[in-house]
């Protein structure tokens, strides 16, 4: 709440400085100069600096001298810029991250990359005479190596689309010094809307998020009890939930509805929804239709929630015939993710979290593919950075119109299995990753199929359905009511060309679905 209260007149912080990293053309230099203005100071702009200091244009001293002495006069100077400055608005060079120094400098600072599109850095950067932006080819082979390096360095990471964004997310970033040591700031764009996503520990407790109003708690039997008091914040009233997915039903959303009215929440009051994907889907569509909208900050406190379903703004509940059926679009007004809620998740709840973790990986592929194929537990890193391939998805297409379908990767299959069980056999996650073996053979992706079955069998995970159990026919057949299918056409799938080459609104054959459904029943033997 402080946060937007010092949102009209923001005070530039005195013991860190504001520094902008980022591939070329993202608009370092642009924003740092908005931001600048803003607060009444001189921008640093390291590149101005070092050719000042040159006494010529970069260019020229990359064709006489070389990008060695280049490279070694920018950590120099501005190695010693960032160990002395105590406050400041800087943007730095887009290689300056590949020096040590200058990586280890800005750990004091703030430092905000500008995520661009690598198409888009080139339409910016090329045939401006900068020496690293001549060959297309090589201008996105040094995007993609430099990728990691950018996003381990970034306390905020801002989508370069616009150069207003900067402006909504300062009172966040500002907000970011008083949070606790580490966390790490994400913001999230969609047609409809702006929010801050912060992901760090100890999370709860902090007071990060800008809404307003009295916060009216949902949260479930399990999660309440442990965490809902240390919100730190008064709440006007905590309803509590029986946990689990069968509960995720139009008659418990009109519990809440009745028990949010009976407390007096009014339109200028707030949701906080507290717990996993059951509680995040849930409490985001009732508050999306209670008083015909009321905001909702989303407190994830499991892996699933954590890396998917807490963002982009789907809501909803389930029919008994259908997963997901009854719901709608509302984004959050700001997410939080304290990732020691985990510590407590029982390990099977993790487990499911787990697949969907390899399904943003294999979405996203890259350096996040590469991270998770190791099968290392995942972390804050990981956490964040399928946020941020969701987000970036979702970015581009929020109600799903194409290729935000991609996020259903391995879901089609899943969700005829939850449906066809009850939604009381399996958790989401689990056939989810059922799913996705079932999407990686449809896809002809054999050796990935055995990789991504070996990752998940290694947490637990089922590789296999005991037909005896589960009606496989009717797992078919639910397939084809998956909510994505249009009138008249067949259920859409998403296939996979290989790690970070999903694609969208695939036709699929019954005898090859039935086939790859079947499959899943006859490699028995793996983990159950
Ligand atoms: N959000 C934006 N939308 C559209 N154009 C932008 C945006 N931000 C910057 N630009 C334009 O893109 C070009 C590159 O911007 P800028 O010089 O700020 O990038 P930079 O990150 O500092 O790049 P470099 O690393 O090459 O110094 C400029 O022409 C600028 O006006
Ligand atoms: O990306 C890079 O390596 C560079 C980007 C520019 O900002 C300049 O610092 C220089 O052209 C090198
Ligand atoms: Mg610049």
């Amino acid at each position: 709440m402080d946060a937007v209260s010092d949102a009209a007149k923001p005070v530039l912080p005195d013991d860190r400085a504001l520094v902008f990293v980022g591939f070329m053309g993202a608009g370092k230099t642009t924003a740092a100069r908005r931001l600048a203005r803003r607060f009444g100071v001189e921008v640093v702009d390291a590149d101005a600096r070092i050719s000042e200091r040159l006494g010529m244009p970069i260019d020229r001293c990359f064709a006489e001298q070389g990008e060695a002495a280049f490279r070694a006069l920018e950590e120099e100077l501005v190695g010693e810029l960032l160990e002395t400055a105590r406050g400041g608005v800087f943007s730095l060079g887009g290689g300056a991250l590949h020096s040590e120094r200058i990586r280890n400098a800005l750990r004091g600072h703030t430092t905000i990359l500008l995520d661009v599109d690598v198409n888009v850095a080139w339409e910016r950067a090329a045939g401006r005479g900068r020496p690293l932006a001549r060959d297309p080819q090589e201008f996105r082979e040094l995007y993609l190596r430099r990728r990691p390096m950018y996003m381990a360095a970034a306390d905020v990471v801002l989508p370069a689309d616009r150069r207003d964004r900067i402006d909504a997310a300062l009172p966040s970033i500002l907000a970011l010094a008083d949070a606790p040591a580490g966390t790490r700031l994400l913001w999230a764009t969609s047609a409809s809307g702006d929010y801050p996503v912060f992901v760090g520990r100890g999370l709860l407790g902090a007071t990060l998020s800008p809404v307003g109003g009295n916060g009216f708690l949902v949260t479930d039997d399990q999660v309440g009890p442990r965490y809902a008091d240390r919100l730190g914040r008064e709440l006007a009233a905590t309803i509590e939930i029986p946990a689990g997915e069968t509960n995720k039903s139009l008659q418990t959303a009109e519990q809440v509805w009745i028990a949010l009215g009976e407390h007096g929440m009014t339109q200028s009051d707030h949701l906080v929804a507290l717990g996993g994907g059951v509680v995040g889907d849930l409490a985001g569509f009732v508050a999306a239709t209670y008083q015909r909208g009321v905001p909702v900050v989303q407190i994830p406190t499991t892996l699933v929630a954590q890396v998917d379903s807490a963002y982009g703004g789907k809501t909803g509940v389930d029919l008994p015939s259908a997963k997901n059926y009854v719901g709608a679009y509302h984004q959050p007004s700001a997410v939080v993710v304290d990732v020691d809620t985990l510590s407590t998740l029982p390990r099977e709840e993790a487990a499911a979290g787990y697949a969907e973790v390899v399904k943003t990986a294999l979405i996203a592929g890259g350096h996040l593919w590469e991270r998770v194929r190791t099968g290392a537990d995942p972390d804050a890193d990981t956490i964040f950075e399928c946020a941020r391939t969701k987000l970036a998805v979702v970015a581009m297409d929020e109600r799903d119109g194409g290729v935000r379908q991609v996020l259903n990767l391995g879901h089609t299959v899943g969700h005829a299995i939850e449906t066809v069980t009850g939604y009381a056999r399996y958790r989401h996650g689990e056939a989810v990753g059922l799913g996705l073996l079932a999407a990686l053979r449809l896809s002809g992706q054999d050796e990935l199929r055995d990789e991504v079955a070996a990752l998940l069998a290694a947490r637990g995970l089922p590789v296999w359905i005991d037909p005896a159990e589960v009606d496989l026919d009717a797992v078919v057949a639910a397939t084809a009511r998956d909510k994505k299918r249009r009138t008249g056409q067949p259920v859409p799938f998403v296939l996979l060309d290989g790690p970070g080459a999903a694609r969208p609104g695939c036709q699929v054959g019954d005898e090859e679905l039935r086939a790859a459904v079947g499959e899943l029943a006859q490699t028995g033997g793996g983990a159950s």
